[in-house]
Order: C-alpha cells, then structure tokens, then sequence
C-alpha cells in the first residue's frame, strides 16, 4: 500500500483526527492511537479502523517520557487538543522535533496555533461560523444551517491534515526534514470553499441565502418528495441537462419560462413538487436511469450499498462484524487503501505488544504497568 512502513502516533480526539489518523491507516500506515488514562468502559473512537490502541497516562511524566521515546521513532504524530496543551505535556514540537528532527508533527485544532481564539473551546458549527461557511448554508428565509459536522471536522479538519500529513512525507523525502502542521478547521473549511470565494464575480451569489443557483434557490438543483416518500435529488444545471429533465418530467419547455428566470424559479418549484409527488421514487428512476438528465434517488444508509451502481463498483465494505462502511477513497490504481475488516482495537488491547515494537524491555513495560502509567486491556473486559 502507498503508506507501508510509515509509523503514524495519532493522539486520541473527537472527530476529526481518528478520521485522519483511519485515513493513513487505510491507505498502509501502521498507525498507533495513543488513549487516556483510566481507561473509559467503551472506546468513543468509532474511526479505529486499522489502528491498535496504547493505553498511556501523559498527564504522569513517566507517560509523557514513553510518547517522548515512541515518537523518535515515528514519522508522524497527530495531536488533537487546543494549543497549549502539548506544551504543558513537555510534549511541543520543540521538544519532539529536536529529539526527531525527521518527524512531522500535525496539530488538528479548531483555531490553529495562534489568533485570540486558539485557546478556545469549539466544534464543527463554530469553525464552520468563524469560516464564513456557515453564512451560506441554509434556505431562504431561515437560519444558517450546520449539516451533520461533516464539513468543518472532516472535511476541512480530518481529511486536509491527512493532505498536509502526505505532503509533508513526500517534501520529506528531499529534505529529510520533518515540519509541524497547524491544521486549523477554519481555516480548512475556507479552503474548501475557495470555489464561493473565487466564484463571487460570477453572479452566482447575488442574491440572498437559498435564492441562488446550488444553494436551493434554483428549481433544478433540488430535492423532490415522491409518492412513496422519498426523495429524488436534481441537479440540472446546463441547459442540455435541462432539457432533459423538462422531457422527463413529461413538460413541453416552449410553454415553460426559461431556467434562468428568477422570478420564476419559485413557481416552478412549485410545478416540479406536484410532478414528483404523482409517482414513486422506483418510477423516477425507470424514467430518469439511463438519461443524462441529472437525477437521481435520494438514497438512505440501508439502501446505498445495494444500489445497483455502488454494487458494481464495490463502494461499500463489510467488515467482520457485518458492519458496512464506505470503501476508502479515491482508487488508486496500483496500490489501493487495503481497508481492514478486524474490528476497532478497544482501548489498551496492544499496549504491550506497541511498547515491545518500539524496543521497551519486559522489565521497563511492568514498571511503567505496575506505576498505573500505562493499561492493558483484554478484548472480553471492553465487551
Ligand atoms: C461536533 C464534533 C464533536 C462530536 C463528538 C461526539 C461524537 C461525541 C461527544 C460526546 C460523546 C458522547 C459522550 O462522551 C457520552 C457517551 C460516552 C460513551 O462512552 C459513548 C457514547 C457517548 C454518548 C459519547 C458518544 C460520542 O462519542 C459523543 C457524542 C466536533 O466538532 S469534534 C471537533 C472538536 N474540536 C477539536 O477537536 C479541536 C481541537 N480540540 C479542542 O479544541 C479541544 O480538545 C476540545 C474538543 C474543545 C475539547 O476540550 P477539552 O477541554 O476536553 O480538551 P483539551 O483542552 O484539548 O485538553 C485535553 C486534556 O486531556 C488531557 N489528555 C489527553 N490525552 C491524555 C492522556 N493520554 N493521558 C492523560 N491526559 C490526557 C490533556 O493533558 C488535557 O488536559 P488538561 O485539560 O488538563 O490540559
């Protein structure tokens, strides 16, 4: 796989940084997930793919000591927490870059490293705020809408720092240096909204939130209820595409007003909801399948993975416990992300067998046990 041999210390967080430290583990990296302290009844990380878990006090400097000792021998280390607490660990980059000027240390935080914020408690909906992000989500008339967090925390957060991570190893391989990473969700989620930004001359977003072309204003970029409940989402844009959708929907577009004609997009709405609602979601597909009218179903968790289309692309996995999940992404054509089917290592299960791979004694690991700085834990005690 792309990452083989590279040695990944994620430290464990909310969201966002098991989803990138999964990232790398998906695609070779032999990643370690460092977890609290006492140990908690149930691990929270859901994102554990492919990672073993090491059980570690760093609050006691003997645990801050281990970290210190692995990660002179790992490439990357991603931490989650608010600036400042790595620094009151001993564990800041100035410490650890000098001890291993080679290793890439990622700090995943909402603010970044500095600005009146940094110290700051915050998640997803108050990146996504502080980003301008937010002020462009939701339809007309009604608040800013924060969907599920996937924009902030994953998008911006986990999956640009597993970005930043990659580039880092591959500018690595020049230098021979390593750097640190200040991925600030805010500023990851602006980034990925370069395209609004760039995008403001264009006329696209002259009109107030949700009366636009992609933020639900226009009457072919939406989502319609079928007879039978569900949904069909539209996205016809070009005026080809268009054509199309009108054909299907059984209209004649000579007696229609033409697609760019604001005033009329909210009538037309209107028009397109009474069509949709006559037959169900099984019969729009029969009519749109096949087109290139820009319509498809609207599909929910149970249903994606048998779609005929993800079914030919095997775009969904099961996992040993039957547990389906979305294959990683993008395909790469000769190393592919070879996803592991074990499941998620419970907090603690290879503390042991970590610290002995990264040349601690017998001796040393029953010293740090025995001192409560690190935990082991057997499969049934998490059961
Ligand atoms: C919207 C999302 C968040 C969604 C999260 C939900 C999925 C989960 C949130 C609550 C969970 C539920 C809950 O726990 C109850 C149940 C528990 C049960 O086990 C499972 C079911 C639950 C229902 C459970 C279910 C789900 O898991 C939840 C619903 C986000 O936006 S996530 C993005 C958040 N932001 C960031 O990550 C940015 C950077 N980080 C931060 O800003 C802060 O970390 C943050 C997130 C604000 C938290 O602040 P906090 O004060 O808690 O931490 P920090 O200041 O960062 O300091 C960390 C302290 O911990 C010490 N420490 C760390 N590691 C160790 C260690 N190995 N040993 C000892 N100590 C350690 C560290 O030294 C710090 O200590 P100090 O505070 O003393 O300095």
């Amino acid at each position: 796989m792309a990452l083989s041999g590279v040695r990944v210390l994620e430290l464990a967080g909310l969201a966002p940084a098991p989803l990138c430290g999964m990232i790398l583990a998906d695609f070779g990296a032999r990643v370690v997930r460092v977890d609290r302290t006492p140990r908690s009844a149930v691990a929270t990380d859901v994102q554990g793919r492919g990672k073993r878990s090491l059980a570690l006090d760093l609050k006691r400097p003997p645990g801050a000591a281990v970290l210190r000792r692995l990660c002179c021998q790992a490439d990357v280390l991603i931490e989650p927490f608010r600036h400042g607490v790595m620094e009151k660990l001993g564990l800041g980059p100035e410490v650890l870059l000098q001890e291993n000027p080679r290793l890439i240390y990622a700090r995943l935080t909402g603010f970044g490293q500095s600005g009146q914020y940094a110290k700051s408690a915050g998640h997803d909906i108050n990146y996504l705020a502080l980003s301008g992000v937010l002020s462009k989500l939701g339809r007309k008339d009604e608040n800013p809408y924060a969907p599920v967090n996937l924009l902030a925390d994953f998008a911006g957060g986990g999956v640009l720092c597993a970005m930043g991570i990659v580039t880092a190893l591959y500018e690595r391989t020049k230098s021979g240096k390593g750097q640190i990473i200040d991925a600030s969700m805010v500023e990851g989620v602006a980034y990925l909204s370069s395209f609004l930004w760039k995008s403001q001359n264009l006329g696209l977003w002259n009109r107030p939130r949700g009366e636009n072309l992609l933020d639900s204003g226009a009457p072919f970029y939406e989502t319609y209820k079928t007879s039978d409940g569900k949904f069909m989402a539209v996205g016809a844009i070009e005026p080809q595409f268009y054509e199309q959708l009108i054909k299907g929907l059984g209209l004649d577009s000579d007696k229609l007003p033409s697609q760019l004609s604001f005033s009329d997009w909210p009538k037309m709405k209107e028009k397109f909801a009474s069509i949709f609602a006559q037959k169900t979601q099984a019969e729009w597909c029969s009519i749109f399948d096949g087109t290139d009218a820009c319509v498809t179903p609207v599909l929910s968790f149970d249903e994606v993975a048998s779609h005929q289309h993800n079914k030919q692309r095997s775009s969904f996995i099961k996992n040993d416990q039957e547990e389906i999940s979305p294959r990683p992404a993008p395909l790469l054509s000769r190393t592919p992300a070879v996803p592991s089917f074990k499941r998620d290592p419970f907090i603690g299960e290879h503390t042991e067998e970590i610290l002995l791979e990264y040349g601690f004694t017998k001796q040393e690991i029953a010293k740090l046990y025995s001192d409560k700085v690190i935990e082991f834990s057997e499969p049934k005690a998490n059961l």
